[in-house]
This record gives C-alpha cells, sequence and structure tokens, in this order.
C-alpha cells in the first residue's frame, strides 16, 4: 500500500513522481470537463431554431423598433490625472485583442441618466471579457464558450420579434414578467431560458470580477494571481455552482498566468497604472451591479432557477 508521499517514493524518485501527478491532473480534470460540457450541453435548443417567416428569429431585423427614451449616463467623473492615465492605456492598447478601455467605457455607456442597464452596451462589455479570457488559452475556453452562451441569449432577445422590450434591464424584467417568460420554477431542458434568468447568471458573474480586480488591482506584486481569483471566487460565485463546476473553476484558477503578464494584457506596465486602471473598472462595474441588483432584488428575482 503506497500512502501518497509514498507513492511519490514509490514512484522512483520525489522529484518524477510530483510532476507525473500533475501531468495526469490535467489532461484527467479535461476529460471530466468535456465530458460534463458534453452532457449538459445536450439539451440546449438555440435561439434560432425559433422561426419566423422561414428566419431564425434571431435574424429578424426588428425595422419597427420603437426608440425607448434613454440616455447613456455622462455624470461619471474621473481625476484628470487618471482620465489621463485610462486614455493613455486606450491608446497603448489599439493593437490587443482585448482592450479594457472598451469594456470600462461599455460598462460606462450602458447606465443610462435614469439609472437603468443598457442591454446592448452591458453585452458589449462582455465580449471584451470574453476576448480577455480567450487570450489566456484553452484552459478558460469552456469559461468563454459559457459566457458566449448567455452573451448570445441575451443578444437574440434584443434581436429578436420582441426586441423593443429588451432595451434596458428594467424593460426586459417588466415585459418578461407581464407575459410569463420569466421561470420561477426549473426549465424544462428544451426551453431557451428567460432573458432575466439568463442576465442573473452574468449578474452573479460581474460580483466574482469586482473582487477579482479590486485584487488584482490592489496587490503589490508578491501575491499570486490563481490565488487572488480563487479568493475571489470562494466569497462570490462559487457560491451558486455546483461541486463538479467548482472543481473545474479551481484547476482553471492554476493555470491563470502571474500578474505580470496579466499586467500586459490590460496593456499596464506597473503597480501604480494597474491600480488606477482596474479600481476604475471596478467603480463601473460596481455601479452596474448595484442597478440589476436593485431591479432584481424588488422583482424577488434573486435566485431564478
Ligand atoms: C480570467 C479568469 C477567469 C476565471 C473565471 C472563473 C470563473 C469561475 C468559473 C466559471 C465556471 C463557468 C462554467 C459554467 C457555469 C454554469 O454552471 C453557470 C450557471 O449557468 P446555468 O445556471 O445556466 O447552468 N454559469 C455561470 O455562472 C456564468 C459564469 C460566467 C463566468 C464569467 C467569468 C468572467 C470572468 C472574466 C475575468 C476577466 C478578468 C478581466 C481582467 C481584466
Amino acid at each position: 500500500m503506497c500512502h501518497f508521499k509514498v507513492f511519490m517514493v514509490c514512484q522512483g524518485s520525489t522529484e518524477m513522481g510530483y510532476p507525473r501527478v500533475l501531468r495526469l491532473f490535467f489532461p484527467l480534470a479535461l476529460l471530466f470537463l468535456f465530458l460534463y460540457l458534453s452532457v449538459i450541453k445536450l439539451p440546449d435548443v438555440y435561439l434560432h431554431e425559433c422561426l419566423q417567416d422561414g428566419k431564425p428569429c434571431s435574424q429578424i431585423q426588428n425595422d419597427a423598433i420603437e426608440e425607448v427614451r434613454v440616455k447613456p449616463s455622462t455624470s461619471f467623473k474621473l481625476d484628470p490625472s487618471d482620465r489621463q492615465l485610462l486614455e493613455n492605456v486606450l491608446k497603448n492598447c489599439k493593437q490587443h485583442d482585448f482592450q479594457i478601455g472598451k469594456m470600462v467605457e461599455a460598462f460606462h455607456l450602458c447606465v443610462t441618466e435614469k439609472k437603468d442597464i443598457l442591454l446592448e452596451e452591458y453585452l458589449i462589455a462582455w465580449r471584451q471579457l470574453i476576448k480577455f479570457m480567450d487570450a489566456l488559452g484553452t484552459v478558460f475556453t469552456f469559461i468563454s464558450s459559457e459566457t458566449m452562451t448567455k452573451v448570445n441569449i441575451l443578444q437574440g432577445y434584443l434581436n429578436g420579434e420582441h426586441g423593443k422590450h429588451y432595451r434596458t434591464v428594467t424593460s426586459m424584467v417588466k415585459y418578461e414578467l407581464e407575459n410569463e417568460v420569466v421561470n420561477f420554477k426549473e426549465l424544462p431542458p428544451n426551453r431557451v431560458p428567460s432573458g432575466c434568468r439568463t442576465l442573473l447568471r452574468m449578474h452573479r458573474a460581474l460580483k466574482f470580477l469586482e473582487y477579482f480586480l479590486y485584487n488584482l488591482g490592489m496587490s503589490a506584486g508578491q501575491d499570486k494571481t490563481s490565488q487572488m481569483c480563487a479568493d475571489a471566487y470562494h466569497k462570490t460565485l462559487s457560491h451558486h455552482h455546483s461541486w463538479f463546476i467548482r472543481q473545474v473553476a479551481e484547476v482553471a484558477f492554476l493555470a491563470l498566468p502571474p500578474l505580470e503578464d496579466m499586467y500586459k494584457v490590460v496593456c499596464v506596465s506597473n503597480h501604480k497604472e494597474a491600480k488606477t486602471v482596474l479600481l476604475t473598472t471596478v467603480d463601473a462595474i460596481v455601479k452596474v451591479y448595484n442597478i440589476t441588483q436593485k431591479v432584481y432584488t424588488k422583482h424577488g428575482m434573486l435566485d431564478l432557477p
């Protein structure tokens, strides 16, 4: 009988045994992940299965979309020096696929004067996050494709027959509640999830992002990104995930690049720049999060299955 430590010795040497265990762990974890995803993703019904006049509903151009009177908020103010810094980052970041400036801008622009959230802009910000995850490599593909699925569901509703009701979070909630689109009980597997449920998943993930970016921004450089990410996850999103997803997430965290590489992806070169850029991002996210949270609390929709 070999116990774990002894097992390494049984393998020949402690130097060879440990990497071998790790080498086996990643492929196995990925295998389980793909098996799991292929099982849970099978019953998905895509929006293009909804047809109208022979066309996928998601492609129907809604020419008759009534203009809802919503203006992006212009109230956000940055210190002049921080604004300058953010602008420089934006400029230096143009060659990158993921542009944090575009994401921050979209999170700002999605907040209206009446403190509502414009879904189109909100999704633009999320598409930037997807680019960020894609830039991190294949280990994160499952998280980015899960996020993409959610973005596509909402975009499908926005482009669909009832798109005018999906301009803002409040109008979506109102429409889906009045028309009994929201499912307060578990959905049959062949139904497209409601916009409200889908947005709730992304809304919860925003809280994770807020914590994670805050940790990254406040780190003086010694902390591991995987640890900062795990810390944010344990405090937020993990409470809404199954045991299996939590294990998969833990494996993904280990593959996160070190802080300096993370800085490169967000186009900053030192701790000071990182702090300004990341805390500005957190600020924008918090505003969006709080508005959505208020709407969902008001309608008792924070636990949609
Ligand atoms: C860059 C670091 C990325 C680490 C992200 C870790 C997130 C935690 C793992 C997420 C697991 C996702 C797998 C599927 C989860 C779903 O079960 C679950 C529930 O959906 P369901 O009710 O329809 O079944 N889905 C969700 O919770 C949605 C999760 C969306 C995750 C988005 C994470 C965004 C993180 C982006 C980080 C970017 C950092 C940017 C730095 C500048």
